[in-house]
């Protein structure tokens, strides 16, 4: 799976039919978080999901940990991948490849400024059960894993990507501005962007995401990426 562009963070319908007309091919949906602060509510995640697919996957994203409840939340709503952005294990990581064997299950891998050891651990731990990675940004400021609007040290990212037997996807900080130099070198598999697509009021702009689809596409493009399917 090459050159795959996701917006995360969908808040409701018309946000959705945005991200699928200027052409993301994966949507994400955050859910079930610590802070309990979603966007929207399970039912309306569920209620687009089945509207946006198969033309578009819509994707959970969590901090669930545990393999049976994320099994059951996914069938709840009907979505066919699922990123796990909470300490999950490898253990569960298996045991959730034995439940739901079709799901396909993004681990995240959240970059500090001196964790590369760890996380190539959790990588070489996890990658057996796991279809793609995803590195984010940690904000030391608010304890945030995910949704900070900051990049990291790419280097890193290019590293995991180096060692990784599994496809990554790049994120944190990325948008219109950033997101070709980023694919050029850290050469992920995928990206993601969230706050970076938003405009003052939250909600995601028009312009900021057909830029940051047409951007990503060339740059894929430009390193041989070509578009998935
Ligand atoms: O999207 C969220 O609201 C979210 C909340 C908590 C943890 C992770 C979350 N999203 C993960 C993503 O895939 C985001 O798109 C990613 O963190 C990038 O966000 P941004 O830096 O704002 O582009």
């Amino acid at each position: 799976m090459q050159g795959l562009i996701q917006v995360a963070g969908v808040i409701d319908q018309a946000e959705a039919d945005l991200i699928v007309e200027e052409g993301a091919d994966w949507l994400g949906f955050a859910l079930r978080l610590p802070a309990k602060n979603e966007d929207l509510s399970e039912a309306e995640a569920k209620a687009i999901v089945s509207r946006i697919q198969p033309e578009c996957k819509g994707v959970i994203i969590t901090y669930l940990t545990e393999a049976d409840e994320t099994a059951a939340f996914c069938a709840e709503l009907g979505v066919g991948a699922i990123q796990m952005h909470g300490d999950i294990t490898p253990a569960e990581l298996r045991r959730l490849r034995r439940i739901a064997p079709d799901l396909y299950v993004l681990k995240s891998l959240v970059v500090k400024t001196d964790n590369i050891t760890e996380l190539a651990g959790i990588v070489e731990d996890s990658a057996e059960w796991v279809d793609m990675f995803i590195t984010d940004t940690y904000n030391p400021a608010t304890g945030a894993k995910g949704a900070t609007g900051l990049v990291h040290d790419w280097d890193v990212s290019a590293e995991l990507v180096r060692i990784s037997p599994r496809p990554l996807m790049l994120a944190g900080g990325l948008g219109p501005d950033n997101v070709a130099e980023a694919i050029e070198k850290v050469r992920p598999a995928a990206v993601d962007a969230h706050t970076g697509l938003e405009n003052a009021t939250g909600r995601k702009d028009r312009l900021k995401v057909r830029t940051f689809v047409a951007e990503a596409r060339r740059a894929f493009n430009r390193i041989g990426a070509g578009v998935p399917r």
